[in-house]
């Protein structure tokens, strides 16, 4: 399976879970705390794939970066942001970085 289609099927299961009950479901019990403590889970994901990044190992960091992706994904679900919204945002940086560098160097 691609990445891609990882990410997507994840988002995809992740938005079936809003508004669910049910209580042997991780995803639902994160939307039922609320955006708060979604964006409080990015962040400590974050510092912890930051940590993992200087001072784990190679499989701490990959497993640190899943945590932060799935709780992304999970951040923008609750806001009602389709993970396309990012990718489009990247295509559209591509190429861009280029030009940014050059004028870097050129001043
Ligand atoms: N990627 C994950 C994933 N990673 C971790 N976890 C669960 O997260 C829990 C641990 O979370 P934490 O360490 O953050 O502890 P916590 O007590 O929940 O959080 P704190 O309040 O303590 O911060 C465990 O129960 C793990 O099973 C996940 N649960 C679900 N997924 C994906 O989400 C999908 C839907 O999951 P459900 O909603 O549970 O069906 C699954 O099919 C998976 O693809």
């Amino acid at each position: 399976m691609s990445d891609a289609a990882v990410l997507a099927r994840l988002y995809a299961v992740i938005l079936s879970r809003k508004g669910s009950t049910a209580a042997d479901s991780h995803v639902a019990r994160l939307f039922a705390k609320g955006r708060q403590k979604i964006a409080q889970k990015v962040g400590e994901e974050g510092v912890e794939t930051a940590l993992a990044g200087v001072a784990g190992s190679d499989q701490d960091l990959v497993g640190e970066a899943a945590d932060l992706v799935f709780h992304l994904l999970i951040l923008l679900a609750e806001r009602g942001i389709s993970p396309d919204a990012v990718w489009a945002e990247l295509e559209a940086r591509e190429g861009k970085s280029g030009v940014a560098e050059k004028a870097g160097r050129d001043k």
